[in-house]
Formats: C-alpha cells, structure tokens, sequence
C-alpha cells in the first residue's frame, strides 16, 4: 500500500472492499505452498486442492442457509446473475414451457437488467417493474405483472446504490403462488444483513467474493435443490460444478472466499452494528453544518453501511467530489464526458436530473474507524461549502 493509499479515506466498501487479512493468509498460503488443479483428484495435489473447494462450498453455503450441494462456484456475482436468469429461462423453454415472461426491477444491476433484456431476442417477454419513491417494489405491481404466465422473476434483495432492502419474505410467496422462479441478486446482501434462501423463498441467489471482504474474481450461484432448479449452462466444456459451470476452479480465490463467508457469518452482527453507527456518525457532523442534506430512501429499509447522500441545492456531486481527492467515495449518477446523467437507480425512485445530481454514494467499511467517519464528514463539508452553480 503506498503513502496515497494509506491516508485515503475509503468510503466505497459497496464498490469493493479490502481482502481482510485473515482471508488474505489463507489465499497466500495456498499460493505459496500449493498447486493442485482441484480436478485432477488421481493424485494428492489435487485431492488437497479440490479438499480446499469443497470447504469453501460448505463455508458459502452456511452464509446464505443453503446446502453445500445447491452452491455452484462462477467467476462473480456477473456471471452467477447471468447463469441464473439465461440459464433458468432457457432451460424451461427447452423443456417447452410456455412460459415466457421474464420480470426485473428498474434499480436492479445492469448484469440483471441486460441479461433480462437479452433474452427477448430469444423470444422471452422481458417485464421491468417500477418502484416506488422510496425504491420499494409494491407487491401489487409485482401480482399485476404475474398474471401472465411467468418464467422467472428476479429481484435484488438489497440494491447498491441506495442500500434498500426488498421485503423478499412478502414478494416471494406471490411468485411461488404464480408458479414461477425466484432468482435474488444477493452481492450487496450477503454478509452485510442475515440472510436465508429457505426464509426469503429463493430458487437461485447470486452472490460476489469481493463484495465482503473476499477477493475479486469468485462468485457463486445458489441453484435449490428440492424442489430441483433446472438451469443451462453458458458455458460448453469439461463439466465442471455439476455441468453448470464448466472451467478450472480457482481454489485460492475460492479458500479466500470461503474464509469471507465463515468471518462474516461470525460477525455480520457486529459489523453491521458498527457500520450504523459510522453512518450516525458521519451524519450527525455533516448534519451540523448542512442540515439540509437528505438520506435517498431514508424511510425505506436499508442497509447500515450503504445511504445515497443528497446535498443540498445549488452543490453538484461531480463539483463535490472532485474538490475532495483524499475521499473515496461514488457519484450517485454515471458520468458520461462532463455531463452527468442522473443515475438510473435514482431515477427509477422519481429523483430529477438536479437531485441525482446532487447524490453521491457513501458505504464505510468493517475496518473504518468513528475517527475516520468524522473526517470524512469534515471533508465532504468542506468541499461541499465551496459552492458551485449547477449545471443547466
Ligand atoms: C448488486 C450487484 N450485483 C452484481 C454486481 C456484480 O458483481 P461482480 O463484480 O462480482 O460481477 C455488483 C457489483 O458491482 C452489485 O453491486
């Protein structure tokens, strides 16, 4: 870590967070000492090395209250949404099924989205839900949209942008009564709320490792097995992960992320306490100067250490940032050249250009310190008070 790294303050855990150390040893130790392909089982190299995979299955499993078996290992959350959705969808086609649509949410991933979206060139009827202004799917939209014979729907359990939580527990028994699939994108969840794919009436959960605490590049998809969840494969090959997911395991990465998920199962609660009061934190102080700014979806469930911040009028988030270089933090819109365009998230939630243009994304972490949240609000209250005309 250099010197600019070190006195950063990183306030975008919901972008990607730092490998814990402990997960850290685990993925150094196999790197140095290590090098079985977890597929070539006929000699002891390998045998350690699939041994590993499956500890790390049990250890995913455990997190989310699934069975080892139900766990299929991909490259990210990306991959385990597309799997799910193409893969479900495609598979009861080809078992010829009539069913046809295919329901999202308007704040979903873009993964989620564009693979929804993708299958209408297969002949799929693609449905995406508004929300409300709280970012909340109202179950009577959702019912209204089943009564069309439905494929799969697929909502995420916590969105990450705002941090709102979908009453998954309150959705799902509408899909199963519709005879559909329910599909959860479950990387801003998983680790950061308790989760259980048997209380929230899952058939397939995505989640990502390096959304809590694990390395980048590890993944996995939640498949249930009773009552069974048929998918295709994306991938042609060896057969790997059941036939689901063909390609070489990567039993570093996949140690690493197991050793993510047993921490964070041990200490979710903890964290998620601390997280809380980070964010009170953070915006007691920034409260104090700017009392004006406003928490996106405040009155919304949400997770603790995720909030869209709104600033009051008259600042632009991109003004704000850029006067701030040691924060790390995100804009609550995509940027495209100099203009900003409001976030899609935002939007969908019925904020207007000005005030997605005025949100940033704020998510402290399980090694931010209450010192570290108060010069965050300190920085961000300084670079806020150089006032910038808005834009158009
Ligand atoms: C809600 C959500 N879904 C999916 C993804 C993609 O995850 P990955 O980076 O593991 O592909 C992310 C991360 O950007 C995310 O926040």
């Amino acid at each position: 870590m250099n010197n600019v790294e070190r006195d950063a303050l990183y306030f975008d855990h919901a972008a990607t967070t730092p490998c814990d150390p402990r997960v850290r040893a685990v993925m150094l130790t196999i790197l140095e000492t290590e090098h079985g392909n977890p597929h070539s089982t006929t000699h002891a190299a390998g045998r350690r090395a699939a041994e590993r995979v499956e500890e790390a299955r049990a250890e995913v499993a455990a997190l989310i209250g699934a069975d080892p078996r139900e766990i299929i290992f991909t490259s990210g959350a990306t991959e385990a949404n597309n799997l799910a959705i193409k893969g479900a969808a495609r598979h009861l086609a080809a078992m010829g099924s009539p069913r046809r649509r295919v329901i999202t949410v308007a704040t979903e991933h873009k993964c989620v989205l564009e693979s929804v979206r993708d299958l209408a060139q297969e002949g799929f009827e693609p449905v995406i839900l508004p929300v409300d202004f709280n970012g909340l799917l109202d179950p009577a939209v959702l019912q209204k949209a089943l009564e069309v014979p439905t494929a799969l729907v697929s909502i995420m359990a916590a969105n990450n942008e705002t941090g709102v939580v979908q009453d998954l527990a309150a959705l799902a028994p509408l899909v199963e009564q519709a005879g559909a699939l329910l599909h959860s994108d479950l990387a801003q969840a998983a680790g950061k709320m308790p989760v259980d794919v048997r209380r929230m009436g899952l058939a397939l959960g995505s989640i990502s490792s390096h959304k809590l605490y694990g390395p980048k590049g590890a993944g996995a998809l939640f498949v249930r097995r009773r009552p069974r969840v048929r998918l295709q494969p994306l991938f042609s090959g060896g057969g790997q992960e059941r036939g689901l997911r063909s390609g070489t395991l990567p039993d570093f990465l996949l140690a690493g992320f197991g050793e993510a998920c047993r921490i964070a199962l041990v200490e979710q609660e903890k964290d998620a306490a601390h997280l809380a009061h980070l964010r009170d934190v953070f915006l007691a102080r920034v409260r104090q100067s700017l009392p004006d700014v406003v928490v996106n979806a405040e009155p919304a469930p949400r997770l603790p250490g995720l909030f869209s911040l709104r600033l009051p009028e008259g600042r632009r988030a991109l003004d704000v940032i850029a006067a701030m270089p040691g924060l790390a933090v995100s804009l609550g819109s995509a940027c495209s050249s100099a203009e900003i365009a409001p976030s899609y998230v935002l939007e969908a939630m019925g904020l207007g250009r000005d005030e997605a243009g005025r949100s940033l994304r704020l998510s402290p972490g399980r090694f931010t310190s209450a010192a570290e949240a108060e010069r965050a609000a300190d920085r961000l209250v300084q670079a806020a008070q150089i006032k910038t005309a808005l834009a158009g």
